[in-house]
């Protein structure tokens, strides 16, 4: 190595001091006489104080005492002779985490190969090579270890390297008897890994959450898996009690909450469970075909009647459980025959003037407000008094958040199983899916789900493969940050683009930006970059 020259930066003269060289060194002019001292204290102040383009001129000193060298040297011989000795490298590459050990001046002196693996930054690039210098080179956004020697503190902070990646590291420092710092070693760790299992871990708790092994809180209806959560375990207890009697249940809620599956639930938990449940949908039939259906009719009743006449729903379901959705779409002239059914237990068919009489349960469920029909006059007030015996508020899945990712799973199983798949879907996919707020509730979840299976070509479902209107719907929770809320709009963006212009040429030249940039940020928010050749 070349002499130390007073006309040396700070910088340039830094790898003199590596370790195992002398800590003090002599410094010598152009015509090669003698100028001074320059010491590894100074240079690490210097460095500490970021004066790295100073000339070393500025720090020379004239003479320095034999005690300060000999101080300095002999608390740093053992751990040089220790972190030079192969022992060393076996310990620190045997550790899953990444290993970062820089001098009392933040020269790189050694990098273990998890912290390789983990960053992707090789021992050549970063041996030797000052903190600030990598920072500098874009290689690493922040250091910790300058941070420790200017605080002489442990610091735990978040780096984000080159390639994107954010990694966890905490530096500690390793101080001579003097309280002097001698080196800083780093511990760091992949912070994406940590997202990706605490993702793991929440799904999986609330799995166990969701659909534990208990008979209540997973009822076996015999026809698929039923997701019980925090918001509708209450319902399903509540179903259950009332299963044990013949009081009426009106189930509220919005189209695909689960109203029929509860009132077949609480069928199949009552006395009446080995009978028939009869179904019917006030407002899938127009009215005057309703009465017919419901109450049945005697031969040749009615234009287009059979000839043998029919029973009706309501005589199938005897001894079971008729359950009438849309209950606020039964015409008010078949209100005042229902209610009879309510209070007698009889019933005339179309076209007959004989009295029957049956013995069902009732339960009814609607998607609008009972009340306010009632107040204005379009549902009969002792009809609904007599049908409101037990309310069940079924909650909309947005209310029900931490539902979905069960539902999901469970409709995946579903569909794996029924279209001989295997699809799984990414963290990514699962947290888009968590904050749309699916007005269709669990139906359209299940049908989203069987499409996604059916359509896909590959395993793996991510964001990039739900239908574009679900893309480009912002998810209903506030943005977490001004990162989070870019890369939405990004997301909108960049979908509408290719949307309206086919390729990824095409709307990179629409969003002014290059075509390799868009495929890019395709890839970055999980946007699936389409083969274009075809
Ligand atoms: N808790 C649940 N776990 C799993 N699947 C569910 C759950 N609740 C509802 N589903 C499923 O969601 C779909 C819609 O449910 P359901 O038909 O009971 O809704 P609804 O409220 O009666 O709808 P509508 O008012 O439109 O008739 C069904 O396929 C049902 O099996």
């Amino acid at each position: 190595m070349h002499p130390l020259r007073p006309s040396m930066t700070v910088e340039e003269a830094v790898a003199h001091f590596s370790p195992g060289s002398a800590e003090v060194q002599e410094v010598y002019n152009e015509e090669d006489e003698f100028v001074g001292y320059l010491t590894v204290e100074s240079i690490s102040l210097a460095m500490q104080r970021g004066e790295l383009t100073r000339p070393i001129l500025e720090f020379v000193v004239p003479e320095v005492s034999l005690q300060d060298q000999e101080h300095q040297t002999s608390s740093r011989s053992q751990l040089h002779a220790f972190f030079q000795s192969p022992i060393s490298g076996i310990i620190f590459n045997s550790l899953y985490d990444g290993v970062y050990i820089t001098d009392d001046v933040g020269i790189t002196l050694f990098i273990n190969q998890a912290y390789q693996r983990i960053t992707g930054i090789s021992e050549e690039e970063v041996k030797g090579v000052h903190m600030e210098a990598l920072i500098k080179q874009g290689i690493i956004s922040v250091s910790a270890s300058l941070e420790t020697i200017r605080t002489k503190r442990p610091v735990t902070l978040i780096q984000t390297i080159r390639n994107g990646r954010k990694i966890i590291v905490s530096a500690t420092p390793v101080l001579a008897p003097n309280k002097e710092i001698l080196y800083v070693i780093s511990s760091v760790r992949d912070i994406t890994e940590l997202i990706r299992l605490k993702h793991e871990l929440d799904s999986q708790k609330l799995r166990r959450q969701s659909l534990k092994e208990d008979a209540l809180e997973r009822p076996a209806l015999g026809q698929g898996n039923i997701v019980v959560g925090p918001a509708t375990k209450s319902l399903f207890q509540l179903a259950e009690k009332v299963a044990k009697t013949d009081a009426k249940v009106l189930l509220q809620g919005e189209t695909g909450v689960g109203k029929s599956m509860i009132a077949k639930y609480i069928h199949s938990r009552s006395a009446r469970s080995k009978e028939t449940f009869m179904e019917l949908n006030c407002a899938a039939i127009p009215g005057h075909l309703v009465e017919a259906e419901l109450f049945g009719y005697e031969p040749g009743s009615f234009t287009g009647a059979l000839k043998s006449g029919k029973v009706g729903i309501l005589e199938s379901a005897h001894r079971g459980t008729l359950f009438l959705d849309e209950i606020g779409d039964l015409p008010l002239e078949l209100q005042v025959k229902l209610l009879k059914v309510v209070e007698e237990s009889q019933f005339m068919r179309v076209g007959s003037t004989e009295v029957r009489h049956v013995d069902v349960r009732i339960i009814t469920a609607t998607h609008r407000d009972l009340a306010t029909l009632v107040r204005e006059g379009l549902f009969r007030e002792d009809l609904y008094y007599r049908l409101n015996i037990v309310t069940f508020e079924v909650p909309p899945l947005r209310n029900r958040k931490e539902e979905i990712v069960p539902l999901l799973e469970t409709y995946l199983g579903k569909f794996n199983e029924k279209y001989q798949e295997n699809k799984t879907m990414t963290l990514e996919c699962y947290e888009w899916l968590t904050n749309y707020q699916w007005p269709g509730n669990i139906r359209e979840l299940a049908n989203l789900v069987e499409r996604l299976v059916v359509t896909t070509y590959h395993d793996s479902i991510d964001v990039g493969d739900l239908p574009s209107f679900l893309q480009q719907v912002f998810p209903a929770s506030e943005p977490a940050s001004l990162k989070e809320a870019v890369a939405r709009l990004e997301r909108t963006m960049i979908t509408n683009a290719i949307h309206a212009h086919g390729t990824t040429r095409a709307a990179a030249e629409a969003l002014g930006i290059s075509q390799s940039a868009i495929v890019q940020k395709m890839k970055k928010l999980h946007l699936r970059v389409e083969n274009e050749s075809r």
